[in-house]
C-alpha cells in the first residue's frame, strides 16, 4: 500500500511554505499526503500580513479523522502558533503513536513571527519531547538553548543540549544560516551520543522560502516509507539541495524552493530520451534523403531540459558518436544520452537564453540550396562569420559557438530557425536547424530537403 504521511502545519497563501510545500514534498517522494491545518496565513514572498488560527479541537479532529480511516505512517509539524494548538496536536500524536518530525517553526523567512511568545515554552515542554527528529535552524536552535548558534561547534553543542534537555531522539541543527562554502547540518543521536554531518555545496540564492518545511516533510516521507531515520535524513538533504538548486524566482522577496524538481527532473529526462528516439526513428526512415546532408564532422541532434533545469552541457541529451553517414545513409551511432554533445548543445543552451522554448537543434552540412529553400519556405535564417571571432573568444575553450549563436540571434533580432556559418581555417561550414523539439527540427529538415528535391525536377 502507498505510504501515508501527515503534515500538521499552516497554510501559506503564497504556496511556498507550510502545507503546500509539505504536500509537494510528500508526493515527490511517492508518499500520500494528508493535512491537519493549524492556521491560515495571508502571506507572500515578502512577508506575513495576517494569521487566523484554527480552533485547537478542529486540529485534533483532523488528525483523528485521517488516523482512524486512512492511517498515518509518519507525520511532521510545522507552524503551531499557540499552546492550545500544540497541546491538541500532542494529544493526538500520543494517542496514535506515529513517528513525528518536528520543524520548530518560529519565524517566516521574512522575519515575521509564526508563534505566540507564550507558546515557546509549550514547544519546548510538550512538542519537542515527543519528536523522533527535531530540525531547528541556527536561529531556532539559539532560541531553544539560550545561547547564540553561529559556528559548527555552537551547532554541535546546541544539538546535544536540545537532545539532553528536551529528549527528542535525533536533533538536526541545520547549517543553512551558518557561513562557509558548504551547508553542513549537524545530526546528533541522543541514545548513542553520536554526531554525524550532512554536507552539501552552498547554493547562492535568495529563493529559499519553504526550505525548513520541505526538509522536515522529506524526513517524514522517508520514515513513512520505512527508511531508517538516518537514511530518511540523507534522502531529505538530497531532496532539499535539489529543491534549492532549482528554486523559483517568483515574487519580490524570498521565492519558493521547488521540491517538485525531484520528480520533474526524472520525468523530463525520460521524456527527452523518448522524444529523441522518436525523431531518430524518423531520421532512419528517411536515411537516404538525410544522408546527403551529413557533414564531415558528422551531425548531432540535441534536446535540452526545460529552461529552469538546463544549466550546462550535461542537461542536453544527444547521440553519442553522432549521426554518421554510412553507405550514403544517415545513421545514429548510439542511443540518446545526456552530456555527450558540446557543439549542438552549446547552440541550444545559447538560443534558450533568448527563446527558452527553443530546446532542440541539429547540425547538417553547409549547402547553399538549404539556405535558399529555407528562406523560400519562410524560415528565419541568420548567419555568423567565424573569421570575425575575437581572439579572446577563440582562446576560450567552448566559447566559439555561444559567441557565434549570439551573433546570429543579434543579426536576426530573434532566435532564428536556421543558423549557418561559412567556416574558418580548419573549420567546416555548418548549418544548424533549431526548433522546440527534436521532431520539430527533423520535420523542418525534411520539409527543406523535399523542397530542394522538388526544385531539381
Ligand atoms: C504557514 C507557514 N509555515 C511555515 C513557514 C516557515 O517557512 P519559511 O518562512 O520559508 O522558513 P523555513 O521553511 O525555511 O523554515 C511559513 N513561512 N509559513
Ligand atoms: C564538430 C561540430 N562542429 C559544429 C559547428 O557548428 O561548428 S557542429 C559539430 C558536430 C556536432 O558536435 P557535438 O556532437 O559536439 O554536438
Amino acid at each position: 500500500m502507498i505510504p501515508r504521511a501527515l503534515t500538521i502545519a499552516g497554510l501559506d497563501s503564497g504556496g511556498g511554505a507550510g502545507i503546500t510545500a509539505d504536500l509537494k514534498t510528500f508526493h515527490a517522494l511517492g508518499v500520500y499526503g494528508m493535512v491537519a491545518l493549524t492556521a491560515v496565513t495571508a502571506q507572500n514572498t515578502l512577508g506575513v500580513r495576517a494569521v487566523q488560527e484554527i480552533d485547537p479541537s478542529i486540529v485534533e479532529a483532523q488528525i483523528d479523522a485521517v488516523a482512524e480511516d486512512i492511517g498515518i505512517n509518519a507525520a511532521k509539524t510545522g507552524m503551531l502558533s499557540s499552546s492550545q494548538i500544540m497541546e491538541a496536536a500532542a494529544r493526538a500524536v500520543r494517542k496514535w503513536g506515529f513517528p513525528l518530525v518536528v520543524d520548530p517553526v518560529m519565524y517566516a523567512k521574512s522575519g515575521d513571527p509564526l508563534i505566540r511568545p507564550e507558546a515557546m515554552e509549550t514547544l519546548r515542554r510538550v512538542i519537542i519531547p515527543i519528536a523522533k527528529v527535531v530540525t531547528p535552524n541556527a536561529p531556532e536552535a539559539s532560541h531553544l538553548v539560550g545561547f547564540r548558534v553561529e559556528t559548527l561547534d555552537d551547532a554541535k553543542r546546541a544539538a546535544k543540549v536540545i537532545a539532553e534537555e528536551l529528549h527528542p531522539e535525533i536533533v538536526i541543527v541545520k547549517g543553512g544560516h551558518l557561513t562557509g562554502d558548504e551547508s553542513i547540518d549537524i545530526v546528533y543521536f541522543r541514545d548513542s551520543g553520536e554526531y554525524r554531518e550532512l554536507k552539501a555545496l552552498r547554493i547562492d540564492t535568495k529563493n529559499t522560502h519553504g526550505t525548513g518545511c520541505s526538509f522536515s516533510a522529506a524526513i517524514a516521507a522517508g520514515l513513512a516509507k520505512g527508511l531508517s531515520p538516518w537514511d530518511a535524513i540523507k534522502l531529505a538533504k538530497e531532496l532539499i539541495t535539489t529543491a534549492i538548486k532549482y528554486s523559483l524566482p517568483l515574487g519580490h522577496g524570498h521565492g519558493p524552493v521547488n521540491p517538485m524538481a525531484w520528480l520533474e527532473l526524472r520525468a523530463y529526462r525520460a521524456d527527452i530520451i523518448d522524444e529523441l528516439n522518436k525523431a531518430l526513428k524518423v531520421i532512419e526512415d528517411n536515411a537516404d534523403l538525410i544522408g546527403n546532408y551529413i557533414p564531415e564532422v558528422q551531425s548531432n541532434l540535441g534536446y535540452a531540459l526545460p529552461a529552469l533545469y538546463a544549466r550546462n552541457l550535461d542537461d542536453v541529451a544527444a547521440v553519442p558518436g553522432r549521426i554518421v553517414k554510412y553507405m550514403g545513409k544517415a545513421k545514429p551511432s548510439g542511443p540518446p544520452t545526456f552530456g555527450v554533445s558540446s557543439h549542438v548543445a552549446n547552440y541550444i543552451l545559447t538560443a534558450m537564453k533568448h527563446g527558452p522554448e527553443v530546446r532542440s537543434a541539429m547540425n547538417i552540412k553547409y549547402d547553399n540550396r538549404v539556405i535558399e529553400a529555407a528562406r523560400e519556405l519562410g524560415y528565419v535564417v541568420s548567419g555568423y562569420d567565424r573569421r570575425q571571432e575575437p581572439p579572446e573568444v577563440k582562446a576560450r575553450e567552448g566559447a566559439s559557438i555561444p559567441w557565434g549563436t549570439e551573433q546570429a540571434i543579434k543579426n536576426a533580432g530573434r532566435v532564428p530557425d536556421i543558423i549557418y556559418h561559412l567556416g574558418d581555417y580548419g573549420k567546416e561550414p555548418q548549418i544548424v536547424i533549431l526548433g522546440q523539439s527534436p521532431i520539430d527540427v527533423v520535420n523542418k529538415l525534411l520539409i527543406i530537403v523535399k523542397r530542394i528535391n522538388e526544385k531539381r525536377f
